[in-house]
């Protein structure tokens, strides 16, 4: 049987829906659930396998994505929602009934992906959202105790067999969007 690494792609990835409109996220409690709208589709899903990112019971990998902070509305039971680590860079806002988290969010104005949420778009059931298109962090596994150092090879193949390139850190087009911003920052290339 193939190594499992998150619920929602053990059976290879599914491709998302052109002009998706969006959907509602909900938390995993019985009742009164936090539920999060979200405007449009996310962009840049991928699974990343480092300690902070929320990930289901027994999952190797949070599969997560980036939407804009002005398309994320929390429409119901704000009041449970905690932030897990404020000192975080990502300010996970976290359900304090089941533990799921609804989104991240960077408040530091200099940062490179400023403006950007993240979101499990697991926590929906609508149909369309954009595939995960990469691995993260996955030697983070190793720190998480979700695997083994001499699991590794298979994990990484694994994910190259659905399609999902694993990388340490984030995919070269996330890296080389952080360099440019920070390059831009620095004046040594022009805004
Ligand atoms: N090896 C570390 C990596 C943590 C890390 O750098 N995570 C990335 C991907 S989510 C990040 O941007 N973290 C910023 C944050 O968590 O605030 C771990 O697994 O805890
Ligand atoms: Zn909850
Ligand atoms: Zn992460």
């Amino acid at each position: 049987m193939a190594i499992s690494l998150h619920p929602s792609i053990d059976n290879g990835v599914q491709a998302g829906s052109k002009d998706f409109a969006g959907g509602t996220l909900t938390c995993k409690c019985a009742s009164a659930p936090v539920t999060v709208a979200l405007k449009g589709n996310v962009a840049f899903n991928h699974a990343c396998g480092c300690t902070k990112c929320w990930k289901p019971e027994g999952a190797k990998f949070s599969i997560v994505a980036v939407i804009s902070r002005d398309n994320l509305k929390v429409t119901a039971n704000e009041n449970k929602l905690k932030i897990v680590d404020p000192a975080a860079v990502i300010q996970r806002h976290a359900c304090t009934g089941c533990g799921v988290h609804l989104f991240g969010r960077i408040e530091n104005k200099g940062h490179p992906f400023h403006g950007l949420d993240f979101v499990h778009v697991e926590l929906s059931k609508d149909r369309g959202w954009a595939a995960p298109e990469f691995a993260a962090f996955v030697s983070s596994i190793i720190e998480g105790g979700g695997a083994r150092p001499e699991e590794m090879t298979a994990v990484r193949d694994r994910l190259k067999a659905i399609g999902l390139q694993p990388y340490d850190c984030l995919s070269p087009a996330l890296m080389d969007l952080i360099a440019t911003h920070t390059a831009k920052q620095k004046g040594v290339l022009a805004a």
